[in-house]
């Protein structure tokens, strides 16, 4: 078991969804803290979690072996500004924030910093989270293992060596979740208005998300190979298919990805000084 105890700065909708997937993963509650600024998120998170909370964020890093930095980016500089002085030498930062370089957290916390870059999700909650990892020059074998530890607990977790391709992993996995909520949103409201009542349509367009995920995951066959067959020639699916083909879903799903890549690079330029 792992010794690490793991300081949440920001214990929000992200921050709760690893809190929550190490949980469930058996990490022990003592030895995770969480921070936010008001009491009222605090008092949420204990009373889910059961873990130690503060207000105070020194109080929180002065102890921790890994900082998980999981404030929004607008607050980033200030945040990690403020807290550099408490950082424990041999410490592990990890941010989970979009659109903040390397080159930003190591300016705001301090060069000699190990660093990890991290793009997780929320389904981590459930261990089925998907993460994009980058480190600095700082990281240690050991603080990758630490790194792998966690990312691993609560889901999958791969690797980039550019920075860059943390952007594409915010296109594919950080923002993807909300991709298939859409498209969740979407059927069930078209299901009711196919005369569905919600409640079934509801049931009906979750359990086909969940089965189509677990059969992409789980079988020798790719994706392209199991639409093919559910898609009967002069079928019903063939005639769905070819409505998202013909108005152009690829190049809509691709420009929609690249926009969340873009808006990365922008919020770095932005929030850089
Ligand atoms: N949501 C997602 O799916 C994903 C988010 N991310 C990244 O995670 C980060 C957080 O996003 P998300 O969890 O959605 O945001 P939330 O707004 O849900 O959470 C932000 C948290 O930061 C806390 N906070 C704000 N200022 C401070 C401070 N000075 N000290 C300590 N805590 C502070 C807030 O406290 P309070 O509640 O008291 O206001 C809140 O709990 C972002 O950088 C985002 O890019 C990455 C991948 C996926
Ligand atoms: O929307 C955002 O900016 C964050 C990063 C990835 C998912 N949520």
């Amino acid at each position: 078991m792992n010794e690490s105890t793991i300081a949440f700065i920001g214990a929000g909708n992200m921050a709760s969804s690893i809190i929550g997937g190490l949980i469930n993963n058996g990490w022990p509650t003592y030895q995770l803290i969480a921070t936010a600024r008001t009491e009222e998120t605090l008092s949420d998170i204990r009373e889910k979690f059961n873990i130690e909370t503060t207000v105070d964020n020194h109080q929180a890093v002065g102890k921790a072996d890994v900082i998980m930095l999981c404030v929004k980016p607008q607050v980033m500089k200030e945040v990690l500004t403020d807290l550099s002085s408490s950082i424990k030498p041999n410490a592990l930062i990890i941010s989970v924030a979009a659109g903040i370089t390397m080159e930003s957290l190591q300016k705001w916390g301090g060069e000699h910093l190990s660093i990890v870059r991290s793009m997780p999700n929320t389904p981590s909650l459930l261990q089925c989270g998907a993460s994009g990892l980058y480190a600095n020059n700082n990281v240690s074998n050991d603080h990758k293992k630490l790194t792998d530890d966690i990312f691993n607990a609560i889901g999958i977790a791969k690797w980039v060596d550019q920075e860059s391709l943390i952007d594409a992993v915010i296109a594919v996995s950080g923002s993807g979740p909300a991709y298939y909520f859409l498209l969740m949103e979407i059927m069930e409201q078209v299901g009711s208005r196919l005369g569905l009542d919600n409640e079934t349509s509801r049931q009906l367009t979750l359990q086909t998300a969940l089965g189509a995920a677990r059969m992409a995951t789980e079988s020798s066959v790719d994706a392209a190979e199991l639409r093919r067959r559910i898609t009967s020639p002069k079928g019903t699916t063939e005639q769905a298919i070819k409505t998202f083909q013909e108005q152009g879903l690829p190049e809509l799903v691709e420009k929609a990805m690249n926009a969340a890549v873009d808006r990365s690079i922008e919020l770095a330029e932005a929030l850089k000084d």
